[in-house]
């Protein structure tokens, strides 16, 4: 069973060289993706959520600089991803240790072919064994979809379909950036519940979303981040029955049914972020008890950034529970 676990991930992207200026999309990220078990990354627009993820899969621009590790295998072997040359990504990580699905299927399947031809080449890429109706039927893919052109597919058809190209090569990890945006509820409930059925298959699997109600229905682990920082990981269920940061307290606030409290202010820019604690400027509530330093900090199974007593109090609060 493979594990993926990233320690001190930082990317940040040149700007320019006279003077040199930076966006830093991720600052010290710490994260292990867990066999059996479906993680959610939730954070405001343009936290850094996607350039974390592909960072792990090699995709990002030349004028991305990245630094830390981020190892994936099992006892027996390993990789570390941030090292790994662009063959090794391309020949071996990608498609066969990690399945990537994108926001849109549309924007890869090619238009003039049908899905079935489509996936029968992506098995026939990776080398896999598998039979197109048996992975259709897996992600409850309609045959008769098989025979359809992408233009003809539905939206929830084509996260379909995403699903199914990206277990082709039964890949142990499985990163999905936005993978329900559009959808309606009943859409996002079907695709959410089926990413947690493969991860309960035994895979890792890392969910990008905004819909906080999506990750509390499918995901057994939430990471929340904050520009370009971690601030909250531990069992979704405990973080969002009792957050430990204030910014995790204003998503929950956020939610319908829970008070529709929009958070106050805006995150800052990636550009000229401060070095300790990013949430403190907006937050007086936060800033009231931040210790400013924004590492995370593990509790048990849980981690939080910035909160230092509050959280242990919190943690002997949990435990004593
Ligand atoms: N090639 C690039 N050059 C410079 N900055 C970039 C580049 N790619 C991304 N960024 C910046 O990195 C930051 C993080 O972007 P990212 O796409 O990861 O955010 P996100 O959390 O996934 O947002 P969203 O939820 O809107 O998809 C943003 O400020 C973005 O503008």
């Amino acid at each position: 069973m493979s594990t993926l676990e990233v320690c001190g991930l930082d990317v940040r992207f040149r700007l320019g060289r006279r003077p040199p200026r930076y966006v830093r999309a991720v600052s010290d990220v710490d994260l292990d993706l867990r066999p059996g078990r479906l993680l959610a990354l939730v954070g405001e627009s343009g936290c850094g959520k996607s350039v974390l993820t592909e960072a792990l899969t090699g995709l990002l621009p030349s004028t991305a600089e990245v630094r830390g590790q981020a190892v994936l295998g099992d006892s027996n072997q390993t990789t570390d991803l941030l090292d790994a040359d662009e063959r090794t990504l391309r020949e071996k990580v990608r498609g066969r240790l990690i399945g990537l699905v994108g926001q849109s299927a549309g924007s890869y399947l090619t238009p003039t072919r049908t899905v079935g031809a489509q996936l029968r080449e992506t098995v026939r890429h990776l080398g896999a064994g598998v039979d197109v109706g048996e992975l259709a039927a897996r992600v409850q893919l309609p045959a008769a979809a098989l025979e359809l052109y992408p233009h003809e597919l539905s939206g929830g058809t084509a996260q379909r379909v995403a699903l199914a190209a990206a277990l082709a090569g039964d890949p142990p990890v499985l990163l999905a950036d936005e993978p329900t945006a559009g959808l309606d509820r009943p859409l996002v409930d079907h695709t959410m519940d089926l990413l947690a059925a493969t991860a309960h298959e035994g895979r890792a699997v890392l969910v990008i979303t905004h819909d906080l109600r999506a990750a509390r229905r499918a995901a057994d682990d939430l990471a929340v981040m904050y520009a370009s920082r971690l601030l909250e990981t531990g069992p979704i269920g405990e973080v969002l029955a009792d957050p430990w940061h204030t910014y995790t307290a204003g998503l929950v606030a956020a939610l319908p049914g829970e008070g529709f409290t929009p958070i106050p202010g805006h995150p800052p820019e990636l550009s000229a972020l401060p070095d300790g604690c990013p949430f403190r400027p907006r937050s007086p509530e936060h800033a009231a008890t931040c210790t400013d330093d924004p590492r995370l900090v593990p509790y048990g199974e849980r981690a939080v950034a910035c909160v230092g007593d509050g959280a242990q109090r919190s943690s002997t609060r949990a435990v004593a529970r």
